[in-house]
This record gives C-alpha cells, structure tokens and sequence, in this order.
C-alpha cells in the first residue's frame, strides 16, 4: 500500500478537524503541538481548536459532512496488542460494518500520524495501519505520507518524529504564513478558571484524608469519576458488578483498602516487588435490595465481581513530601493559600476538551496530593506555556521566558531530551531552576496553575487474583447473611516498584508503584485507594472458566517479572473452578484418578534468581505437587549463561511442547510481560510450529487465527 493518496496544493486547504485516540495521553499532546504550530505558522482555520477524541464525533457520519477543502488531521495510538484505544473503539466498530460503503465523493482529505512502539515487533503502530487501510478501503485519500512515532526515538520519542513528519509532511501541504513571532501574549489566553478564596471556613480534618473529609468527598468523588477508563465495569452501592463492559459514561470509583502489602523478593534484592491485596468495600450505610440475593443459597445474584484477566486502574496520589516540595517553589502569595478552601468555578464554553474539570471545593494542599500531576514531566508545549508567566521585574525574566520558549522549538529537541528527559525533571525542577516564575509578583496565579497542570491518571495493573477462590475464602470466612449484604470483595496485585537514578544521580520514582508501597495495611472500611476494574487482554477467554466444567483447552502460561500477574489470575480462577466442579473428589482420588492433568495448565515463569525474586513460589510448588499444573520455570542469572523464557520454551519435551501443545492438543497460549520478551516468545512459536505447518507464512497465519478465536493472547507493557 502506497500510503501516499495526493499531495494537496497548499493553497486547496483552507481548515482542518483535528481528532486523536490515546490511552495515556501522548496522542492528545501530539495533537495540542501540532495545532499550535498550524495556528502560529499556516493560514489554516483550526475548526476544532486542538482536536477531540474520535468518538466524540459520530466519523462515518462525520466525514461527509466536512467539505474537501479541510483536512482531518489523526494521531492514533496503539495499545494491547496492536490494538486501538478506548476513545476510538466506538469509530472503529463503526468503520467496520459490512454494510458501510466507500464514502460518497468529495469528501475530505486525512493527514494520520500513529504512535507505537517498534519493541512491540509487527504490531508496531497496528491500530494506525489498520486505520489508515480501512479509510483507503472507503475511499478517502490521505493528503501526506503517514507519521509514524516511536516511543524510542532518542531525544524526544514520538515527539522528535511528530516534528519531523510536520516539517517534512504537514507543513508542506498547508498556506504557509510568514512567520513573525507569533507568540501568545498572556492577556490574550481566555482563562477559564475563577477561584474564590475565603468563603468557606477552615475546619479541622482529624486526622482523616481531605478527599474523604465529608465537606469535599462529594466534589472530589465526581472529579474522580472522569478519570473512568471508557471500559470499566459499573457497580451497584452493594460492590456487586451490574454491566457487561463497554457502557460509556463516567463511572463512580470504587474504594479499596489495603489489607496486604508484603514484599515478595528478598530484602537484599535490587527489586522490591509487593503482592498486595486491596479490599473493596461497599457503601454499608445503603440497605440491601432484596431482590439481587438468591432466596435458595443466600449468595449474591449477580455475577462475580471481576473476572480472571481484568485490570485494575489506579488512580494515585502524591506523598506529603512531593506535595511539600511543590509548595516551597510557589510564588509566596500562592503557597500562603495551602490550606484555605477555594471554589474551582469553571467556563465550559471556554473549557472545550482541552482543560479539565477539577474538584469544585478542595484546597490548594488536597488539589495538588490528588488532583494534579506534579511529578510529571512537563511536555515542550508545556514550557512554552509556562514562559508566559515568568515574573516581568525580575532581572532574569526575559532571559528565562526565552530558554523555556525555546525548548520547545523543534531545533532544540537534544537540549530539551537532556533536561527533561534524561533527567525526569517535574514541574517543579522547572519552577525551581527558573526562578523568575516563583518570585513574589510571578504572573503564576492559582487560575494559571489549573490550566498548566496535567490531572493525574490512573495506572493500569493486571489483577493477580481468582474471583472464584476469592468468593469462596470470603464465603469460608463470613457468615451467608453478612456476606450477602456487605456485597465486599477484594482483587490481589503484584507490583514492581519503581526508582532508579538518572546520569547526573538524580533520583526518581514511578508515582502509582511508590503510592501503593507507602500505602499500610489498614482496617477494611478506611478508604485508601480509589480505582476501577475493566477487562484486560485475558478476559474472556475460551478456557472454560466461566462454564465451571469445561477444561477442554489446555493453556500454556508464559509471564516473566509481575507478568506473572495475570497468569496466577488465570491459574487459580481454573483451579477454584475445578475444584469446586470436583469438590468430592480427594486429593488422594485425584492422584489415582488422573481426574486433572497437569498438562492442562502449563506456567513458563521468568525471573531473574530462583532465590531473590521468585514470585509465589510456594503457591506454584503445591499446585504442581497437586497435579494441577507444570512449571517450567527460567532464572536468567542462576547460571553464567543467561536463560529466558523463550529458550526454556522453545527446548522443553525435546523441542515438542510448543508444537504439541497447539496441533495435537489444540491449546491456547497466553504472554504477558515485556514487549521485547512477548516478541521473542512469539518468534520461538513461530519457528516451532514452521516445520509442521510448511512455512513461516503459514505459522504466522496459525498464530493469526488462534488470536482471533482467543487460543493466542499478549499484554505487554513497558
Ligand atoms: C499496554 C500497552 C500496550 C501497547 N501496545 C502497543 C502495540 O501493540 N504496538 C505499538 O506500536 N505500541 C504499543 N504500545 C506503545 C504505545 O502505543 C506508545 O507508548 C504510545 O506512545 C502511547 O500513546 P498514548 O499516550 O497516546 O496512549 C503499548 C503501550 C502500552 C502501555
């Protein structure tokens, strides 16, 4: 495919729609730096500021209604495995009817940037390719050659190559407008925020967090809901799971509270990793529908809470210190503020999309613990928007509100990837090295502030736990009657916590994995953790847990490090169901009877000592001692050649597991873990299944087939 359909006369284009799809917000920011070099540098009319979700826009009917003369401009991110994002699902399924034909003549050109990255092997940008090739199918035409934006170009990632494609691509098909400097002066920027200060008294907290406080736990819980992910699960005051996923709509959180948080690598190990458990709890001051307990067995009617395979999503907050660290590079008249309440009002005609909706009552302390992204690193735009507010009598002012413009100018790529990058500098590095923007009469107004910062988003975590043998312990554990009204359930994770330092031996910690560490065990009714569930790569799939007696497909499991995660969930969901369809037999009769078969659920566990960091060991020793699985485990540093999952893989039962256990037992295989590792394990399948299915093509198409009937899944994240 040429991905080239015409190169449009720069005069031909008059104005553009801009639409993204993003899972973490790198397409949106894509979208923000393109319109505003389209607006400072061409004479093309942005119909649609910086750009939308495709789903806000009805596309199939969207499209013909935009005349030729406008381009829609696309930033497409990948997620799963090669798969498209939530906030273009919608878009998707629609391109995808049969019934839909090509699109009526003329219709508007499209200019597709896509963003991956290439450890992700042939999936590389899959979702934008597969775009780009459906709006070809229906006719449309693409005005420029595709972008493409890797994650690991050096000095900026997608960014450098998001500059390149719109020096070498975009630019050059749009009236160009000389460039003077075009830069925003700040009285010309509508603020859409007001703040009122004083209004409401200050009162004690004692001791209880400001999001559960009751003055704010109502404002914070609606800001909270926005951060739903599009597919979460929705639930009843009871906890009990009440929709399939894929209901849209902004989604009460749920509420967790710690109850285990061990260690599970060894004290004098590089890594700590945590098996936590986070119990969710419902609202105990609601009474009881009647009508969802079952009258014959008193268990809720409704289904389990999760199913093995789903995520968690995360909402973190920022430590005390972060906060305080924050604080001390304020503007004075700002950090006097911390503790007052104030009153967010915000303009929703100037809000659009491109601002978000904070909190209507919190206080300055509470906004920044919860609401913004403070250890985040700010984006060129971001820089750029901050040089506006650098104090004007202050003597480095013009030198600093330059340097910061500057480091967003595309020739300055190396020197902004040093300073932000390689150094994850935050915003508040930024603030305290330009100090011109924290002196007293700093132009940084709190309104300021809620414009330039990011808003926290959730994490994504695969649950590590069994529904099914959750339930049960909770049945073993709680009287029926108590069970069925308190609706409660927990979901178990298994975290790596992450820190390192940069080259200048600066020191940095990932935001969700270090707010989970700090979290302590709790009494289950104290609120800690605010999060969602949602499905993951591994719901869902065709290996008989939901229909209690099939264990028809065999499964092998290969998880390396907190991969593993989903593979226990799936491991122990198969052997509660099992259990419980077989709950007669004795372990003893299993034995003799051979009733389940090892080979029927196979785990190629990766990590790197079999002392240090060998996650659930024991629990994966006594299953096996069970009979109800194989462990194959890989310790890639026990020996002074590396071992990997894919070798132990590829070698086990004289090079014929793998083949074996796709054509003559017709199982499914599930990945989970790094890219680069899920790349490696799929060209060892590959080259197993080569000799007995041809050629490498046909492997290929093998593997293609299985993932569509759900016999072939990866979930990897870097
Ligand atoms: C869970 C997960 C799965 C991903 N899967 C793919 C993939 O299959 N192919 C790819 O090219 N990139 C993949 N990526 C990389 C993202 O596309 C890349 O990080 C992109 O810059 C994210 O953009 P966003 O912030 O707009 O979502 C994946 C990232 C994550 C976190």
């Amino acid at each position: 495919m040429s991905n080239r359909g015409n190169t449009m006369a720069p005069d031909t284009i008059t104005s553009c729609h801009i639409l993204w799809s993003t899972q973490s917000g790198r397409a949106k920011a894509c979208a923000r730096r393109a319109a505003r070099i389209l607006r400072e540098q061409t004479h093309i009319q942005l119909l649609n500021g910086m750009g939308c979700p495709f789903d806000d826009v009805s596309f199939v009917k969207f499209v013909p209604l935009v005349p030729p003369s406008s381009l829609l401009i696309m930033f497409v991110s990948t997620t799963g495995d090669g798969e498209h994002c939530d906030s273009i699902k919608q878009t998707w399924k629609a391109l995808l009817q049969k019934s839909l034909s090509a699109f009526e003549q003329p219709i508007p050109t499209f200019a597709l940037f896509c963003l991956g990255d290439r450890a992700y092997g042939p999936q590389f940008c899959a979702a934008g390719r597969k775009l780009a090739v459906r709006l070809l199918q229906l006719g449309m035409k693409s005005a420029c050659e595709v972008g493409y934006g890797d994650d690991n170009t050096p000095n900026g990632g997608v960014f450098w190559d998001l500059d390149v494609w719109l020096e070498g691509q975009l630019l050059p098909i749009c009236p160009k407008k000389p460039v003077v400097n075009a830069y925003e002066e700040l009285s010309t920027i509508p603020i859409p925020y007001r703040v009122h200060t004083g209004e409401e008294p200050k009162q004690p907290s004692n001791g209880i967090d400001e999001w559960r406080q009751d003055r704010f736990f109502q404002s914070y819980r609606e800001y909270f809901s926005q951060s739903c992910p599009i597919s979460a699960y929705e639930y009843n005051s009871l906890t009990q799971r009440i929709d399939s996923e894929g209901k849209l709509g902004d989604k009460t959180p749920l509420l967790g509270t710690i109850t285990v948080n061990e260690r599970i690598t060894t004290v004098d190990w590089e890594q700590d990793t945590r098996h936590i458990r986070i119990s969710i709890h419902s609202d105990e001051s609601v009474l009881v529908d009647k009508d969802t307990i079952d009258v014959m067995t008193g268990e809720c009617a409704s289904k389990l809470p999760y199913q093995a395979g789903d995520v968690a999503s995360i909402l973190p907050f920022n430590s005390e210190k972060v906060v305080a660290q924050f604080l001390a590079v304020l503007p004075d008249t700002l950090s006097t503020l911390v503790d007052t309440p104030i009153r967010i009002e915000s303009d929703d005609e100037l809000m659009g999309n491109q601002y978000t909706k904070w909190p209507q009552l919190c206080t300055l302390r509470g906004w920044l613990t919860y609401c913004a992204d403070i250890q985040s690193l700010p984006e060129r735009e971001d820089l750029r928007a901050l040089s506006r507010y650098c104090s004007p009598s202050h003597g480095a002012s013009k030198e600093q509100a330059e340097k910061l413009s500057s480091l967003s100018e595309t020739s300055q790529s190396a020197l902004y990837a040093d300073y932000i990058l390689r150094e994850k500098r935050s915003w508040a590095d930024v603030l305290y090295d330009f100090e011109s923007l924290r002196s007293s009469d700093s132009k940084l107004t709190l309104e300021a502030l809620l414009m330039l910062l990011p808003r926290m988003r959730p994490r994504e975590f695969s649950i590590a736990s069994s529904p099914t043998a959750d339930q049960r312990r909770t049945h073993d554990n709680v009287p029926v009657a108590e069970h069925a009204t308190s609706g409660s359930f927990s979901v178990e994770l298994c975290v790596a916590i992450v820190e390192g330092t940069t080259r200048l031996g600066r020191q940095y910690h990932g935001l969700c994995s270090n707010f989970l560490s700090r979290l302590i065990p709790s009494e289950v009714g104290r609120p800690q953790v605010v999060l969602w569930i949602r499905p993951g790569s591994f719901t869902k799939l065709p290996i008989g847990i939901d229909s209690s007696h099939s264990f028809e497909t065999p499964i092998l499991c290969v998880g390396a490090g907190t991969g593993v995660a989903p593979m226990r969930s799936l491991l122990l969901e198969r052997n509660a169901v099992w259990k419980h369809a077989h709950r007669s037999i004795t372990r003893q009769d299993q034995r003799d009877k051979n009733a389940s078969n090892p080979e029927d659920n196979i785990l190629v566990f990766g990590c790197r000592s079999q002392s240090a960091d060998y996650y659930y060991k024991n629990e994966w020793e006594t299953l096996q001692h069970d009979g109800m699985m194989r462990l194959l485990p890989a310790f890639s540093r026990d020996q002074v050649a590396k071992v990997y999952v894919q070798k132990v893989l590829a070698e086990a039962d004289g090079r014929n597991l793998i083949s074996s256990h796709i054509l003559d037992r017709s199982g499914g295989v599930y990945i989970a873990g790094g890219p680069k590792m899920a790349r490696a394990v799929r060209e060892e399948i590959v080259k197993a299944l080569t000799p007995k299915v041809g050629d490498e093509k046909r492997a290929n198409r093998l593997l293609a087939q299985l993932q569509r009937a759900g016999k072939f899944s990866v979930e990897a994240w870097s």
